[in-house]
């Protein structure tokens, strides 16, 4: 798409049409992206293996990986430890937090999705939301991915009777984005090709010493199925929906996406991973983050 004179002329007039264009777009997301999400060759160890080249839709200095920065991983008790700290003493809300989570989420989505399906069709994503805060972020970025210009499908099998939850599908469905409480069976799948699946399932407060309770056992079974057979580019939020949260797929469950989102700092799973991955929910204050050892330097 190249804009004329006239379409410039016209985005220049009409702040709206500015902002909601998808060509134009681009030229406002970089700036917002530098706030919310970075590569996570700014917050590493020397045993991990991020595949920082493919991060390259971020400046060159962001790409410098400080090899003195070796402590940013957080075990699972410490993740709920520094989300409880910063809605008690800073007084972030929930729902801030969430907001940025998942606002996070969806710029990623698009760094790896970019634009447009090919054949002038908008990408098609699949936002497949547990029944936690994980699933809360999920819910966020399927929002904000429509207004990016993407077309948003959410999978919400337990949905949360919280008011902040119901406030959430709501605002989703306002939208004109589907919530179905079932993955989409495979004839489905196959008429309405999904080009990313985002797994919003669990996050830092799943429990891996009891098996995955149903349904997700079967969503999570489905989402490799998608994975593999649709060639989908499958998205984690926080941590691979299945994984203990420190030690990794523990269970041969076989997940494995190609790309991980880590929401304040990565768990201590993220070692394991070996896809893309981003660092994204910049909220954390320099006091919190030196008490937990988390330094997030981009
Ligand atoms: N500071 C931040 O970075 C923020 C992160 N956020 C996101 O919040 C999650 C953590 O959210 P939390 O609500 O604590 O927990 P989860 O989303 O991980 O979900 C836990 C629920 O999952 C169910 N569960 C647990 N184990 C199993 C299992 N073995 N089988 C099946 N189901 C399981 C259980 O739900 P029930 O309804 O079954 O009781 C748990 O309650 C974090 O990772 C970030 O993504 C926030 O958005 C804000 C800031
Ligand atoms: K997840």
């Amino acid at each position: 798409f190249t804009p004329t004179l006239s379409t410039l002329w016209s985005k220049l007039l009409t702040r709206r049409h500015f902002v909601l264009t998808t060509s134009s777009f681009s030229l406002l997301l970089p700036s917002a992206l530098s706030h919310s999400v970075c590569p996570s060759s700014s917050i590493t160890a020397k045993t991990s293996s991020f595949d920082i080249a493919k991060t390259s839709s971020l400046p060159a200095s962001k790409h410098s990986t400080d090899m003195s920065l070796q402590t940013g991983y957080l075990n699972a008790r410490d993740a709920a430890a520094l989300d409880a700290e910063l809605m008690s003493t800073p007084g972030f809300s929930l729902e801030q937090l969430m907001e940025l989570a998942g606002l996070a989420v969806a710029e990623a989505v698009y760094l790896v999705g970019g634009e447009g399906g090919g054949g002038g069709r908008k990408k098609r994503v699949l936002l497949v939301c547990g029944p936690g805060n994980n699933g809360g972020d999920g819910l966020v970025a399927a929002r904000h991915l429509v207004h990016f210009g993407f077309d948003a499908t959410i999978v919400y099998p337990k949905p949360s009777s919280k008011p902040h939850f119901v406030n959430l599908v709501k605002q989703c469905e306002d939208m004109n984005i589907p919530v179905l409480l079932a993955m989409p069976s495979e004839v489905d799948a196959e008429q309405n090709k999904y080009d990313i699946i985002v797994d919003a399932i669990f996050g830092f407060s799943f429990d891996s010493t009891s098996k995955i309770r149903e349904p997700f056992a079967t969503v999570i079974s489905k989402m490799i199925q998608l994975q593999k057979n649709q060639n989908a580019t499958l998205i984690s939020v926080d941590v691979p929906s299945g994984w203990d949260v420190d030690g990794g797929d523990l269970t041969g469950l076989n997940f494995h996406p190609d790309v991980l989102i880590s929401l304040t700092a990565p768990k201590m799973s993220a070692k394991k991973f070996l896809g893309r991955h981003f660092v994204g929910g910049r909220f954390l204050p320099p006091v919190i983050a030196e008490k937990y050892g988390v330094q997030v330097s981009c």
